[in-house]
C-alpha cells in the first residue's frame, strides 16, 4: 500500500463523518483522471475500506477523450493495489470541435461531457454515489472566479444530489493542494499533469480567470497564511440576511412576521 499521510486520512476522515459522505452499503464510482487528486483520492478510499468499521465498495473510472491519451498505466497501476478500474473510451475531443478551435468555453465542455459519462456509468452499473477530487483550492478558486468574472456566488459542496438521483460527494475537499502533490511526490507516483483541462495538453494556455485567481490567492496567502483557514470557516458560516439577495430577505421578513 502506498505511504498515506496520517493528515490526509484524518482530514478526509473527518470531513466523511461530518457530511456523512460515505456510508454502510454505499457503492461509489470514482472518477480517476490519473492527476494527484483523484490518486490520492483513490488511495484513500482504498484505505478507509481497509480500516473503516463500515461496508462500502467502490470502483474507478477513467474518461478518455479520444486525444490519444495513454491511461494502460492507470489500469495497471489500479492493478496492482488491487482496484476495480474501467476506461471509458470516449470521443469527447472530436465533439468538442469547433469549439476548442475557438478557444470558447472549452473546459467546461470537457467537464460536462465527462460528467456525463460518469453518471451514466455509474448509473448502468448499480453505483449510489460519485467521487470527485476536488480540494480546498479548487473550492476557493472556483468561489473567486464566479465572484469575480461571474456575478454568481457559488462553490463545490463536499456532497449534492444530482438530478438524476445520484450523490456527488467531495472526499478531499477541505484537503489543500500541495498536500495532494506532496502525496504524489513521496510515492514517486507518475501522475498526469496539472492542467485545468485537457485541451491545455495541446497547445491552449491556462485560462485567464483560473490564472488570475490562483495568482491572487497565492500572493494573499504569502501575506497571510491563515487566509484559507479564514475562507474555509467563512463557508460554514455563511450568512445570506448581508447581501442584496431580494428573494432571501423577504423570506427573513416573512419568517420574522409569523
Ligand atoms: N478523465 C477523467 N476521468 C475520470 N474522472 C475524471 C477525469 N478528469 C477529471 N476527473 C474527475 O473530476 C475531478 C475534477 O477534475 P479536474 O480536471 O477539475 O481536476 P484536477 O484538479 O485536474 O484533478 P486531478 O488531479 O484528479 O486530475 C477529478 O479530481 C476527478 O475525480
Amino acid at each position: 500500500m502506498l505511504e498515506l499521510s496520517k493528515k490526509i486520512s484524518s482530514l478526509v476522515g473527518r470531513t466523511n463523518a461530518e457530511y456523512e459522505l460515505i456510508k454502510e452499503g454505499d457503492k461509489v464510482l470514482v472518477g480517476f483522471s490519473g492527476g494527484k487528486d483523484s490518486l490520492t483520492l483513490l488511495h484513500t478510499l482504498n484505505r478507509m475500506k481497509k480500516v473503516a468499521q463500515y461496508d462500502f465498495d467502490f470502483k474507478a473510472v477513467t474518461v478518455t477523450y479520444g486525444m490519444g491519451e495513454q491511461v494502460q498505466f492507470l489500469a495497471d497501476h489500479c492493478k496492482e493495489h488491487g482496484i476495480e478500474h474501467e476506461i471509458i473510451d470516449t470521443q469527447i475531443f472530436e465533439l468538442a470541435g469547433e469549439k476548442i478551435r475557438k478557444n470558447s468555453s472549452f473546459c467546461s465542455f470537457f467537464s460536462r461531457m465527462r460528467r456525463g459519462y460518469l453518471y451514466t456509468a455509474a448509473l448502468e452499473q448499480g453505483f449510489n454515489k460519485v467521487a470527485l477530487g476536488h480540494h480546498l483550492d479548487d473550492a476557493m478558486e472556483s468561489f473567486f472566479m464566479n465572484f469575480f468574472y461571474n456575478g454568481t456566488m457559488r462553490s463545490m459542496p463536499p456532497i449534492y444530489k444530482a438530478e438524476n438521483g445520484l450523490e456527488v460527494i467531495r472526499p478531499l475537499i477541505f484537503c489543500r493542494e500541495r498536500q495532494l502533490r506532496a502525496f504524489a511526490d513521496k510515492n514517486e507516483i507518475n501522475v498526469i499533469g496539472d492542467e485545468a483541462c485537457p485541451g491545455m495538453r495541446f497547445d491552449v494556455k491556462m485560462p485567464h480567470a483560473r490564472a488570475t485567481t490562483k495568482e491572487l490567492l497565492a500572493k494573499l496567502e504569502a501575506d497571510n497564511p491563515q487566509i484559507f483557514v479564514s475562507m474555509k470557516a467563512a463557508f460554514k458560516n455563511f450568512q445570506p440576511s448581508t447581501f442584496f439577495n431580494k428573494e432571501e430577505l423577504n423570506r427573513i421578513i416573512e419568517d420574522e412576521e409569523v
